[in-house]
């Protein structure tokens, strides 16, 4: 009798998906994650330590752990990170400390990182990632949004845009692309590879003796 009341829910052992938002910058990807984060409560982003300083509106702690190039080296030679690299001359770093637990917990986390951090996630543990790409609709769309955007210097948004091409061309290494055109368009396409990579995992956990218990 209690199996046929089971809801697979209940017994969901797997690990949290590592769920990788990569673009080049300006493409869309820090919207595409606040939409996600809004919208879906199962998922927390993985907050990255970088040298960076804040841009306007940016919160230490929320949207990055500011760091100063000396503790960042600290963390380094702490074995502090999960991957870390260099981008556009500053570093960049996913900290072990808040995710490595939650992740074996079931929960899972957005990482928003380039195609270096993909690579090294990738490595450590290609069961649980998920890579998704986003393009922008063109190079002269990309280059508009950086300016509209209104956070960078020209200096730092013609860095930005001579890297573009470089960051393009590592589309490959990811298991989904999608263009962003329309945002709620592509919004609906992140949540449904979300969705559909969620199921193919409970399937081989929660499911099984969900589908076994009917059949009993
Ligand atoms: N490898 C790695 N890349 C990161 C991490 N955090 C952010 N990045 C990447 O660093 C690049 C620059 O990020 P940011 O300065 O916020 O600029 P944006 O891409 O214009 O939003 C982006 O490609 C981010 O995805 C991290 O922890 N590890
Ligand atoms: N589909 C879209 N159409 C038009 N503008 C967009 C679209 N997606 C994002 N933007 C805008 O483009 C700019 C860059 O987006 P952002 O999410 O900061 O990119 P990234 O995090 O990849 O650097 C922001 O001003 C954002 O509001």
């Amino acid at each position: 009798m209690g199996d046929s009341t089971h809801n697979p829910s209940d017994t969901l052992q797997r690990r949290g998906l590592m769920f990788i938002l990569s673009s080049p910058s300006g493409a869309g990807k820090t919207t595409l994650s606040k939409m996600l984060l809004a919208k879906d409560a199962e998922i927390k982003l993985s907050v990255s330590a970088t040298t960076r300083p804040p841009r306007p509106g940016e919160i230490d702690g929320v949207h990055y752990h500011f760091v100063t190039p000396e503790r960042f080296q600290a963390m380094i030679d702490e074995d502090d990170f999960y991957e870390w690299a260099e981008v556009f001359g500053h570093r960049y770093g996913t900290p072990k400390g808040m995710i490595r637990a939650a992740l074996k917990e079931g929960q899972d986390f957005l990482f928003d990182i380039d195609w270096q951090g993909t690579q090294q996630l990738y490595q450590k543990d290609q069961q649980d990632v998920v890579r998704v790409f986003i393009l922008p609709p063109s190079i002269d769309e990309l280059h508009r949004r950086l300016k509209n955007r209104a956070t960078d210097s020209p200096d730092v948004i013609a860095a930005r845009m001579e890297r573009a091409r470089a960051e393009i061309s590592h589309w490959d290494g990811y298991d989904y692309v999608i263009i962003n055109d329309d945002v709620n368009l592509c919004f609906a396409k992140v949540c449904a590879i979300l969705e559909a990579e969620r199921m193919k995992r409970a399937r081989q956990t929660g499911l099984i003796p969900f589908v076994r218990g009917l059949m009993q």
